[in-house]
């Protein structure tokens, strides 16, 4: 049995949209997917470890590469065509990937 992670790290360049309730949800492979919903975890920075902020998991959920849709890319405050490259990019050549939805908890 896997413990539930209590930290999520984001690239850098999502760190104003998270701040600003833009991006709501997190796209994630198996191995990032273990978190439990009503948890809060910290939020880093992955460049530099930068603690910027606490998310609450509202929901974690299965979802193909090939079925990202347009509602995901909305909730990532991305285009869809930008979402699958942002995704294929860190996950290259994985299909089974995970939907983390959050909400920022306010400090
Ligand atoms: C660090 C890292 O993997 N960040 C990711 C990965 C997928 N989606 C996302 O928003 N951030």
């Amino acid at each position: 049995m896997q413990t539930a992670p209590t930290e999520m790290t984001f690239f850098e360049r999502f760190e104003a949209d998270i701040l600003a309730s833009k991006k709501t949800i997190t796209i994630r492979d198996e191995a990032e997917s273990h978190y439990k919903v009503g948890s809060v975890v910290d939020v880093s920075t992955y460049e530099d470890d930068r603690w910027f902020c606490q998310l609450k998991i509202l929901d974690v959920s299965p979802i193909q590469f090939s079925a990202l849709n347009d509602f995901h890319a909305e909730q990532e405050n991305m285009t869809l065509d930008e979402l699958k490259a942002v995704i294929h990019d860190i996950y290259p050549g994985i299909e089974q990937l995970y939907v983390v939805t959050y909400q920022l908890v306010e400090q």
